[in-house]
């Protein structure tokens, strides 16, 4: 049973055997007797060759898809796709698009994939780019945009919209909207973005207005729940695999060498996790989910000294937000954020760094060649690699379709390999996280052989948290992002 106008709850439909559909709002939810209109893919010589090329309206895409015969069918989320009867007629609609959030691979793609995706598919001319996030809204010029202005543009790394953190001003924003007479929004950003998409949504709804509001989820670190990876994750894996060569060469060309590589990761461990599994070359792999400790039996130190009396050398990757438990204590951490109250986190890289130095040296008196690698901007400030620049075009060709069909206050995603429509408050209600009591982080762990750093306390600790942690059918723990499974 759907919910109706002016209603803030999530619109859930059960079904037979457990099946649950989380949808998402459409503008016939709020607005009354709106006419449609006949998709005019239908007519276009590239799509109507596709059998069943329109999705049935009762398709749908299961979040959880290891079961038993007797598990009950659960929750699923609305297929993506081209709808047979749309809610827009071509030349009504005004669109826009903005970015939000720090970089990420395949930014510029999926610009010019809606904007590619509007002309060529729905033959809307009208689409214009907001300069500078969320506070371009308001307080920037718009830039138009047309297929020869994108054309190239997937090449480039960052995003030719430019960016920003902080600035969300909903009313200012919504009347921006209503000013323009804009009627579908575009908005591709992270966690934070997406907090601020559910929110203008709300209050187009409260006005009233004809204004699809569709995300794009975007974010290098994958900490976004419900889908499968985030676009551009891929990309920044493999430029990692760059840093990673270079600490090994240093490391492994000199006497006791240590080659320490910080990569990007605030509150998830996803990146530092996989470019290590992906490397094959890193003894140890430190993750904000995975609290270590440096001294004493089972500690950090201990490990490298016995990999260095091994192998001779030894490479660590540490996530920046990683360590805070003891990093805390022993660093000035002001409790500094930047302009979206994101917390702006101390050099740990850096900080481990010299404490290698200072025990081998000072308290071992053991000779140690320590080079230190900070790639961080380098892994999200380039161009999406090819299958990044797919999957970025698949996202954008999702979200326009869903906007042309009326649907509204979602976010497009890739969920079990499909594209779907999810509900804001789904993609914004926690954080993705590494679950370290997962196999992927036990991957890990027998790759690299270095200590899990989990005492029988800290288990049992780790133990109480796994209650608020999707699992199996099997009653497995696992992330929702199917970079785990
Ligand atoms: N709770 C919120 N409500 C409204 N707007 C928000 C909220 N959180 C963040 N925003 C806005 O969203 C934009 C981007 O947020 P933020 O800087 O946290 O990046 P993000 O979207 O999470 O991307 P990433 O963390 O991957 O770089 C900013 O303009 C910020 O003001
Ligand atoms: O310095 P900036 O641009 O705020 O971005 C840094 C942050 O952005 C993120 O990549 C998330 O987008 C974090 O991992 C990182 O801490
Ligand atoms: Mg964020």
């Amino acid at each position: 049973m759907g919910l109706g106008a002016g209603d803030h709850q999530p619109k859930i439909l059960t079904g037979e055997a457990g099946y649950v559909l989380e949808d998402v709002p459409h503008l016939s939810d709020y607005i009354p007797d709106l006419p449609t209109y006949t998709n005019p893919l239908q007519d276009n010589p590239a799509y109507s060759v596709v059998k069943q090329y329109f999705v049935h309206v009762d398709d749908s895409v299961p979040q959880k898809i290891v079961v038993h015969k007797n598990t009950p069918r659960g929750v699923h989320f609305r297929r993506a796709g081209p709808r047979q009867r749309i809610y827009f007629d071509s030349d009504e609609v005004h669109a826009c698009i903005v970015t939000c959030g720090g970089l990420c691979p395949g930014l510029n793609t999926v610009i010019r994939e809606i904007v590619c995706g509007l002309y060529h598919m729905y033959g809307v001319k009208k689409v214009l780019g907001v300069d500078g996030g969320y506070k371009g809204f308001y307080a920037r010029n718009t830039i138009p945009l047309t297929p020869k202005v994108v054309n190239d543009i997937h090449k480039r790394g960052g995003t030719i919209l430019h960016t920003s953190r902080g600035g969300h001003d909903t009313t200012k924003i919504v009347d921006s909207i209503q000013d323009r007479g804009i009627n579908q929004v575009y908005i591709i950003g992270g966690d934070g973005t997406q907090r601020g998409a559910s929110l203008i949504f709300e209050e187009v709804r409260r006005r009233g207005l004809k204004v699809v509001v569709a995300g794009i989820p975007k974010t290098i670190d994958n900490d976004i729940p419900v889908i499968d990876k985030s676009f551009g994750f891929d990309t920044a894996v493999e430029e990692a695999q760059r840093a990673i060569n270079a600490a090994h060469v240093e490391a492994e060309s000199i006497e006791n060498g240590i080659g320490v590589v910080k990569l990007m990761g605030r509150y998830s461990g996803f990146i530092a996790m996989y470019a290590t599994l992906a490397s094959r070359d890193v003894d140890c792999c430190l993750i904000p989910e995975s609290p270590f400790y440096l001294e004493g039996a089972g500690g950090l130190f201990e490990y490298i000294e016995n990999r260095l009396k091994e192998n001779g050398h030894m490479v660590i990757v540490v996530a920046e937000g990683a360590g805070e438990a003891v990093f805390d204590g022993s660093v000035n951490s002001e409790a500094k954020q930047d302009a979206s109250g994101n917390k702006l986190l101390p050099d740990v890289g850096m900080w481990l760094s010299e404490k290698i130095k200072e025990h081998f040296s000072r308290e071992r008196k053991m000779v140690i060649n320590l080079k230190y690698i900070d790639p961080t901007y380098m892994i999200r400030a380039i161009p999406s690699n090819g299958s990044d620049n797919v999957y970025c075009t698949l996202l954008a060709q999702s979200v326009v379709h869903g906007a042309m069909a009326g649907y509204t206050g979602f976010t497009s995603g890739l969920v079990n390999g499909r594209q779907t429509y999810i509900p804001f408050y789904r993609i914004t209600e926690r954080q993705n996280k590494v679950v370290i009591t997962d196999r992927m982080w036990a991957r890990l762990l027998s790759s690299t052989n270095q200590p899990s750093f989990l005492g029988a306390k800290d288990a049992a600790v780790d133990k109480t948290k796994e209650d608020s942690v999707p699992k199996t059918a099997e009653g497995e723990i696992c992330s929702d992002n199917n970079l785990v499974k």
